[in-house]
């Protein structure tokens, strides 16, 4: 259950060169007789951390859940390797806003790597054989100490750190993050902004982040792209918090974050 959620392998057969560049053309999503948004186009590169920011209701997730293609949508997607050429469907790591399940079962972070990795029940899983594996998998993501944590007693913070290792195994080639931080303390997200910058260094992964937080998310992004039913504008974080209608739904920002004060 956690894997389908988390991840969304490449369909067996596919010829997937690196994907460098994810093209979204034209989309567009209703529910009914009413358009949540259409005509939006973005491109996101792979090594890039793009941030999607918007006020509620503004069609930020469900955007993230009309590339999983979980959602029905107009328009495209196109992947695109190094030489301008499509790629297959690449494999695309999830981290969702809310995992609902039962914070009073036995299961530990170990247990849901086994049943997550080898598919399998945890009761037939050999738990030596994929311990060094989860062990890095965690370390990637500074949480090699939970291994043997109950998933149900880790706090916020530590439970999206733990989602984001099990959606780095495969390494995906796109990683959709639908707002990992939010209630998340100052440190926890200055450690999960350095995690994923690590990340975009050593794995060269494009990565969409969906945040509130729009101070560390200011001094962390290649690209912001402010949504309201629709794409409103995109560019660098200076550009758009620039923009009238940024300071309009968010309030009057004076100034980028002063880096040393992060
Ligand atoms: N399956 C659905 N059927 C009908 N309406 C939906 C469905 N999914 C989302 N919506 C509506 O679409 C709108 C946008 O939802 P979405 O979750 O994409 O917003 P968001 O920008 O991520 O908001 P937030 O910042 O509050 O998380 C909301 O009004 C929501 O109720």
């Amino acid at each position: 259950m956690f894997k389908s959620i988390l991840h969304h392998s490449a369909a067996s057969g596919d010829d997937c060169s690196k994907v460098c560049c994810t093209k979204i053309e034209n989309f567009g999503v209703g529910f009914g007789e009413t358009k949540l948004f259409s005509g939006v186009n973005l491109h996101v590169h792979c090594g890039q951390l793009t941030a999607v920011i918007g006020p509620n209701g503004a069609g930020k997730s469900t955007l993230l859940k009309a590339i999983l293609g979980e959602v029905p949508h107009e328009g495209k997607l196109n992947y695109i390797d190094a030489k301008g050429k499509h790629t297959g469907h690449p494999v695309i790591g999830y981290v969702p806003q809310y995992l609902r399940f039962d914070v009073s079962a036995p299961a530990s972070v170990m247990d849901i790597f086994m049943a997550c990795l080898s598919g399998l029940p945890v009761w037939l899983c050999s738990s030596q054989k994929l311990r060094a594996r989860v062990k890095e998998d965690l370390a990637r993501v500074k949480a090699e100490h939970l291994i043997d944590r109950r998933l149900g007693a880790l706090s916020g913070g530590e439970l999206q750190r733990v989602l984001l290792a099990l959606a780095l195994d495969p390494m995906p080639d796109l990683l959709l993050l639908d707002e990992p931080v939010s209630g998340v303390d100052h440190n926890g997200l200055v450690l999960f902004y350095q995690i994923l910058a690590e990340l975009r260094e050593k794995e060269d992964i494009a990565i969409i982040l969906i945040s509130h937080d729009l101070h560390l998310m200011a001094k962390h992004a290649d690209q912001v792209v402010l949504m309201d039913h629709g794409v409103v504008t995109c560019g660098t974080p200076k550009e758009v918090f620039g923009n009238p209608r940024t300071q309009e739904i968010f309030g009057l920002i004076t100034e980028l974050p002063d880096e040393e004060a992060v």
